[in-house]
């Protein structure tokens, strides 16, 4: 090696796509913390507009009054994975964008193909960036935003074990409702013309129903390791 230099490796991308409450966030933080990536929540980036169009008054029944106004905010996110950020603006959303409110308008939003342009570009600009590689979780990843990822990832589990998952997160949430909440963001985000929740062919899919969560980060860190040692 010249001047003795420590060989660097090259930047690793993961994509993790599945549907909501499959372990996606806390997998990916984990992963990218243990292996010192960079993490990109874009969840959070489609929640964080679909809280300024509310904010902003926007008739969200209306796609075209929302594709009007796509490129107006300024979203802006941290991708450290001990400490991840989102601001719209300039604000910190990181609590207002988790809202009930935003949760079942966030489908609408993100449907719009104006809005799936914009963030998707800031998403590619966030990946190619990212010194070491990044670990990026949502829906479309391996299948539209980055496409070429070093390893893709589907996560699934039972509607029963996610909406348990989730319920245990909104303190005191209805289990019924909140599944029935969910099937129903899944069913809008799958069938979406534009880049619908979807797994890429070459992903490998983890069903995380019966496994705990530091049973799925093992896995994930495992599968990375091994395409960095090129098997
Ligand atoms: N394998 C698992 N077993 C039990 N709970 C889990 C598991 N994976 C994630 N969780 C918990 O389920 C909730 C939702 O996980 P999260 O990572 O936010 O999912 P997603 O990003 O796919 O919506 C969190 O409270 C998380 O701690
Ligand atoms: N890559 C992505 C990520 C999220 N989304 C949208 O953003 C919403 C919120 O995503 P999220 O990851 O925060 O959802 P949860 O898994 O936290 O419930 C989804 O229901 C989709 O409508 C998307 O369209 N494409």
């Amino acid at each position: 090696m010249e001047n003795g230099a420590a060989p660097t490796a090259k930047p690793v991308i993961v994509a993790i796509d599945g549907p909501s409450g499959t372990g996606k966030s806390s997998t990916s933080k984990a992963v990218a913390a243990q292996l010192g990536l960079s993490y990109l929540d874009t969840g959070a980036q489609y929640r964080a507009i679909t809280w300024w169009m509310v904010t902003n008054g926007i008739d969200l029944e209306d796609p075209t009054a929302i594709a009007a106004v796509a490129g107006k905010p300024e979203i802006v996110s941290g991708t450290d994975p001990a400490a991840p950020t989102i601001t719209v603006d300039g604000v910190d959303v990181a609590g207002p964008i988790r809202t009930q409110e935003v949760t079942s308008k966030v489908s609408a939003v993100s449907a719009v193909p104006e809005v799936r342009t914009r963030i998707t570009e800031l998403q590619r600009s966030l990946a190619a960036g990212a010194e070491q590689g990044i670990v990026v979780e949502g829906r479309d990843i391996g299948t539209t935003v980055l496409p070429d990822a070093d390893l893709k990832i589907f996560l699934t589990a039972s509607p029963e074990a996610r909406a348990a998952r989730r319920s245990g997160e909104l303190k005191g949430a209805d289990l019924h409702t909140t599944r029935e909440a969910l099937i129903k963001r899944d069913a809008a985000d799958s069938s979406r013309k534009t880049s619908p929740l979807a797994k890429a062919d070459d992903a490998v899919e983890v069903d995380t129903t019966e496994l705990t969560l530091a049973q799925v980060i093992e896995c994930v860190v495992t599968l990375v390791e091994e395409k960095r040692a090129g098997k």
